[in-house]
Parts: structure tokens; C-alpha cells; sequence
């Protein structure tokens, strides 16, 4: 007996500040050329995350595409953890840092097209606390960024510039213990990251070394702000100092922030302030559509 092939769309409305009017018209119509029948969902930023794992329950789609930010992208990718569903990635949102990372394209059409494409890869993400990170989270500096854009009025790129001179004057360094499988490290710490990916949305490479399906993460630790020592990191050169930065691949890792709370973030959503986290890689999580 012929079944139907099946296929939910995730879209948040505010994501980026953009429209989604177009996204849902030319999803809509690539659904009826490729013989799906479409679902949609719009998030409300309440219980998107419950609704959208009932939705996979019920519905069984065999494809789940995704119109938001990193924040969005996260969420649903944990709502078919452990299912064989292909995950497919609109880039919709104000950064765009995990599609930059899989080498998506801003171009809408090519994004639908690789969204419904047969090319599709398995990706890790790191459990952190209670959170499920797919791209980079972390603690300090980008992290109080992040605070204070989410408390801005100003969206998307403009509004991170804006608030970088606020988070700057701000910011304080924190003391930092991070226990890994393999050694005990202890630093004073501009901003640690826990990273799954490359890249931030603004484009900005922050763990050259990233491989999102190698069974690995990185914690990136910058300890200040030296701008020489920092580039070499960035561009994966290898002979950057270790007093500057420091990066370590690891399967599990406990930080400990030693002399007071300190900002967190997951993906671009701010989390609150933390004094300990326990990371551990999750191999495996999603199965992504990729060009
Ligand atoms: N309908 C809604 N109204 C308000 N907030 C929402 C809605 N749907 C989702 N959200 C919130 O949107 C956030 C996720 O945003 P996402 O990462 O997709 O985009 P973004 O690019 O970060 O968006 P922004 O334009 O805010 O920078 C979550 O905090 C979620 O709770």
C-alpha cells in the first residue's frame, strides 16, 4: 500500500526579525512538487519543545524543517533525538552560526532544496547541566552579550555591535577550574566555551579545530584579551600561547567557576548565572540535511 511521505515545519515567527511568509510559501510548494504532505508549527516560545515532540509523536513526519536562529534550530533538534528523522535547517535567524557551520546557504531556494535533499549527516551535541548544545555555548564575555542583547531593542547584527561596548565596560574576569577525563586545568578566564562547532553566527571562527561529528567537543579557554595570540588561534594556527589561549577535545568535562556566579548561554539564549557545569558529548544526536 502506498503511504504518504510526511514533512513538519518548525518556524518561529520573530526569529531575525524577517518574515516568514515567503519560507512557509516556497516550503509549501516544494512539499506539493516532492509528493509530502506538510505540517506546520509555529513556535510561541512556551512549551515549544513538548509541543513539537507531541507533534513527532503523532504526526511520524520523515522530515522536520526548521525556519529560526540557533535557538530554535536546538530545540527541535532535541524534540527527534533518537528517531531516524532527517533534519533539514532554513537559516531564519538574526546569526545563523550552526547553518554557516554545515555550509548552508542564505539563499532560500538553495536551503529548501538542500532541506529536501538526500545528502544527510550525523552530528553530536553536548549535554550541558540540563541544556542540549548543538552549536557553542559558553561562560563570561559572550555570554553577558548575549544577556544584554536579548535586554536590547535592536535586532539582529546591528544590535550585537551596539551592545558590545556596553558588555565590554562590564565584563570582569572569573576563576575558572575545568576537570576533563585527561587532566585538571586552573585559570583566570575572559570567556570559557563549550564547543560542538567552528563558528559564531557574526562568522567569527572560534574553534578552528571543531568537527561536529568527530565524537568530540572543544572547551576554548580565553584567559585575555591579546589580539596577536588570539588571531593565531583563530586561524588554526597551532603555535598560539598557551597563556592566552588554550583549547582541550574532550568527551566530558566539569567547570567549576571558582570566585563567583558567572552568565551563561547555550546557542545564543541566555541561561542565567552558573557556578558549575558537567558537559558530556551526546555522539550522534541528529541526523542533518546537508549540500
Ligand atoms: N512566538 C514567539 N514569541 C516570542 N518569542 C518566541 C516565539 N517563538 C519563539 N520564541 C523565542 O525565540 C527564541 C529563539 O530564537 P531563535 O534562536 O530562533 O532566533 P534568533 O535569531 O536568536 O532570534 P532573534 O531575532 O531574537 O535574535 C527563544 O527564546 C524562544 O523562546
Amino acid at each position: 500500500m502506498f503511504s504518504e511521505r510526511k514533512v513538519l515545519l518548525v518556524v518561529n515567527p520573530i526569529s531575525g526579525d524577517k518574515d516568514k511568509e515567503e519560507i512557509l510559501l516556497k516550503v509549501a510548494a516544494k512539499a506539493e512538487e516532492d509528493d509530502y504532505v506538510l505540517s506546520i508549527f509555529s513556535t510561541t516560545g512556551v512549551n515549544d519543545l513538548g509541543e513539537i515532540r507531541n507533534l513527532v509523536k503523532n504526526l511520524c513526519p520523515d522530515r522536520i524543517l526548521v525556519a529560526g536562529g540557533d535557538g530554535t534550530i536546538s530545540m527541535a533538534a532535541e524534540a527527534v533525538t533518537g528517531t531516524d528523522i532527517v533534519f533539514g535547517i532554513i537559516p531564519a535567524g538574526s546569526a545563523n552560526g550552526l547553518s554557516a557551520d554545515f555550509g548552508l546557504s542564505s539563499d532560500l531556494d538553495e536551503a529548501i532544496e538542500v532541506a529536501f535533499g538526500d545528502q544527510s549527516i550525523h552530528v553530536d551535541a553536548v549535554r550541558i547541566n540540563d541544556e542540549i548544545s548543538l552549536h557553542l555555548s559558553d561562560i563570561g564575555l559572550n555570554a553577558l552579550l548575549v544577556k544584554n542583547y536579548e535586554n536590547g531593542d535592536i535586532r539582529g547584527k546591528l544590535g550585537y555591535a551596539l551592545e558590545m561596548f556596553k558588555t565590554l565596560n562590564e565584563h570582569e574576569n572569573f576563576r575558572v577550574r575545568i576537570t576533563t577525563e585527561s587532566a585538571t586545568l586552573e585559570t583566570e578566564a575572559l570567556v570559557v566555551i563549550i564547543a560542538n562547532a567552528k563558528k559564531y553566527g557574526t562568522g567569527i571562527s572560534i574553534n578552528p579545530f571543531g568537527d561536529m561529528s568527530d565524537g568530540l567537543f572543544e572547551i576554548v579557554i580565553a584567559k585575555r584579551i591579546d589580539f596577536i595570540e588570539t588571531a593565531k588561534f583563530l586561524t588554526g594556527n597551532a603555535s598560539f600561547d598557551h597563556d592566552v589561549m588554550e583549547v582541550l577535545s574532550v568527551e566530558n568535562a566539569k567547570i567549576e567557576c571558582l570566585d563567583r556566579e558567572v552568565y551563561f548561554q547555550v546557542d545564543g539564549e541566555y541561561k542565567g548565572e552558573v557556578r558549575e557545569l558537567n558537559a558530556s558529548i551526546l555522539k550522534g544526536f541528529v541526523r542533518i540535511a546537508v549540500p
